[in-house]
């Protein structure tokens, strides 16, 4: 049976040293401060927001929450961005996404300033890590790196494969994953034969958002599978792109969904945050 990564008790422990960070910067007058803005009221986003608020509370970090209504105009948006690039007090600035349709997200993307970028969605974050700078990175991509670190997965020579190309998850954890040494395939929907190149990879990371796409036939027996997916069923369950329960009896080690991938992202936010707002005593 597989080793079960085990996001939530990782994430407890990253975020219980990231709290005695938290009070030690407050002794030199820092408050890391993040900034979220939510446009519209989409239900996933809703609870994604609120662990965001939650968390950051529970460790020490101000976050500062601008709840746009759906109808808001680019303009708008844009203006609010503005603002929280020349505010002093905020160190991070996140925009929830997906936007409402109409809003063009890059555009939004691209007006944060890329020192207060803590997505990493940037121009300029993208180019860093690509040419392996040090830089802000896409919190999901981070989360899961820090997850196999904690287990002492290594992925150094590994064949690693990622199916999804999205700029959220599949396009920079490719980035993490060459500057740490792995070799990387990204699968996507035009791939062909997309099974036999799965059961190739020695870490198979899956980000598509279809329920139980990727089953015990795409897999190599002792790979380790990290699954990205999360899809709310009739059964009003969550589900991962992974079927457990065909999957983990064959994989070396599996990320469950809920409580694997998911909690890992929160905190590698507050991670980044707190990176970002220690920038303040260095320059
Ligand atoms: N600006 C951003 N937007 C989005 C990002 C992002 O990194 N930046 N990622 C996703 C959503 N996301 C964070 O925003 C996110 C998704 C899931 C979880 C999580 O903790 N999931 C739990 C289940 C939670 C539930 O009950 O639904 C888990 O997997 O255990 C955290 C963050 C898209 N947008
Ligand atoms: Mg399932």
């Amino acid at each position: 049976m597989a080793t079960r990564l085990d996001g939530r008790v990782v994430s407890k422990k990253i975020l219980g040293e990231l709290k005695q960070t938290v009070a030690k910067l407050a002794q030199q007058d820092v408050t890391p401060t993040l900034a979220v803005v939510l446009v519209g009221s989409d239900p996933a986003s809703e609870v994604y927001v609120r662990n965001k608020q939650r968390r950051a509370e529970e460790i020490g970090v101000r976050s500062l929450m601008y709840r746009l209504p759906e109808d808001t105009s680019q303009m708008t948006l844009l203006a609010k961005v503005a603002e929280l690039n020349q505010d002093p007090d905020v160190d991070a600035i996140l925009v929830q996404l997906p936007l409402p349709a109409g809003l063009d997200e890059r555009a939004v993307i691209d007006a944060i300033d890329p020192n207060k970028d803590v997505d990493g969605f940037s121009p300029v974050s993208v180019g860093r890590l690509w040419t392996n700078e040090p830089t802000v990175v896409a919190s999901t991509p981070y989360g899961i790196m820090a997850l196999l670190d904690a287990y002492d997965i290594d992925v150094a020579g590994q064949r690693v494969v990622i199916v999804g190309r999205s700029n959220i998850v599949g396009r920079p954890l490719a980035g993490l994953m060459v500057n740490h040494d792995a070799t990387v395939t990204i699968a996507h929907s035009k791939t062909r034969n997309l099974k036999q190149l799965t059961r190739e990879a020695d870490i198979l990371v899956v980000a598509v958002g279809r329920p139980h796409f990727i089953g015990a036939d795409a897999v190599k027996p002792g790979a380790t599978v990290i699954d990205v997916g999360i899809s709310r069923g009739a059964d009003g369950k969550l589900h991962g792109d992974v079927d457990d329960d065909t999957v983990a009896p064959i994989a070396g080690a599996l990320t469950p969904v809920p409580g694997g991938v998911g909690p890992m992202t929160i905190a590698s936010l507050m991670a980044q945050t707190v990176a970002l707002a220690k920038r303040r005593l260095h320059g």
